[in-house]
């Protein structure tokens, strides 16, 4: 479904792709991981056609984006990083602009009117300004117009970017459902929607693909050289998920921290370490707070330290 060949791409003197390859088959969800600058929105902005390459070749359903950039883009559905939505416009008069910028036949529009407003949940916005609705709810507009033209293909970029945790559960749901019926390509940083929603992942890292498995074996394959470990924790607190956050990543060799959920004062949390058992010091500091632990538990290997590990050093 999608074919990419060496694609390098300089800006000035600076390779920002050094000719990354890969295979994307119909069917299948990919998520693609970097860290800032890896060369993440290059790719995705050339696959679907908003850049030149400057050299190699991607063939889309059967399109090269060399020469049939009209077709790729039909058979694309892209949602940049910062999707232009139009504040004034109501998600109906929004839906029906895209569906013109898209050459959507009259015949269709009200069929795949009724898929997207039902797949993205938006019945209720409908009639509403977009500059009205919620971060959530505007990525979900940015959704239905990117695929009201019925793309096989669609690409995100970042598509949880600035959402809360629990608006970021629903978009994730969301991917989901739309990779039953079409092929889907991600580009994120959080790595845990990754391995809940892709069955496969590409790790890009200063241009290069460093990594290219399923969430999976990509763990299992790091599992002996890496030092690093996630621990999953369950707390009870009245601070806000800002203040847990920013306490929790003051403790030494914590690298990252992550709230997955939260309800009132109980709050799930990822927390990401260079230690290989980071149990007690995290301990030490809960002691010293009127926190409430309800779980702890070390993951030694996953995505989040496979990741961290390949790319130490470069953030
Ligand atoms: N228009 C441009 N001119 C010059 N350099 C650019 C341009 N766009 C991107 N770059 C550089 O190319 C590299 C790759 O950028 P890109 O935006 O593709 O990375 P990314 O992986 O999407 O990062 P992020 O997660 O921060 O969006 C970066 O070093 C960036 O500074």
């Amino acid at each position: 479904m999608i074919s990419v060949k060496n694609l390098t791409k300089y800006y000035g003197d600076f390779q920002a792709l050094k000719g990354i390859s890969f295979e994307i088959k119909s069917g299948e969800i990919v998520g693609i991981l970097g860290p800032n600058g890896a060369g993440k929105s290059t790719t995705l902005r050339i696959l679907t056609c908003y850049l030149n390459p400057s050299d190699g070749d991607a063939i889309i359903d059967g399109k090269s984006i060399l020469n049939d950039e009209i077709n790729v883009k039909k058979t694309i559905g892209y949602l940049p990083e910062s999707a232009p939505l139009y504040n004034d416009m109501c998600v109906f008069d929004y839906l029906i602009y895209m569906a013109d910028i898209q050459e959507l036949e009259k015949s269709k529009l009200n069929e795949r009117l009724n898929y997207v407003v039902d797949v993205c949940s938006l019945k209720e916005v409908i009639s509403k300004p977009i500059g009205e609705l919620s971060k959530g709810y505007k990525q979900r507009v940015g959704l239905a117009g990117s695929m009201i033209h019925d793309p096989k293909i669609l690409i995100l970029d970042e598509p949880t970017n600035g959402l809360d945790p629990n608006q970021i559960v629903e978009i994730r749901e969301l991917i989901k459902e739309l990779g039953k019926e079409k092929t889907v390509l991600v580009s994120t940083h959080i790595l845990s929607e990754v391995e809940a929603t892709c069955s496969r992942a590409i790790i890009i890292n200063k241009g290069d693909i460093i990594a290219d498995d399923t969430p999976r074996n990509l763990s299992s394959t790091f599992a002996n050289h890496n030092k690093s470990a996630a621990v999953k924790m369950s707390i009870k607190t009245n601070d806000n998920i800002e203040t847990v956050k920013e306490k929790l990543s003051n403790i030494k060799d914590i690298y990252k921290v992550e709230i997955e959920e939260y309800s009132n004062d109980i709050k799930e949390i990822s927390i990401y370490s260079n230690l290989e058992e980071p149990r007690d010091e995290i301990y030490r500091f809960v002691k010293s707070t009127d926190w409430i632990i309800y779980e702890m538990t070390k993951v030694k290997e996953n995505l989040e330290t496979v990741f961290h590990t390949l790319t130490k050093g470069d953030e």
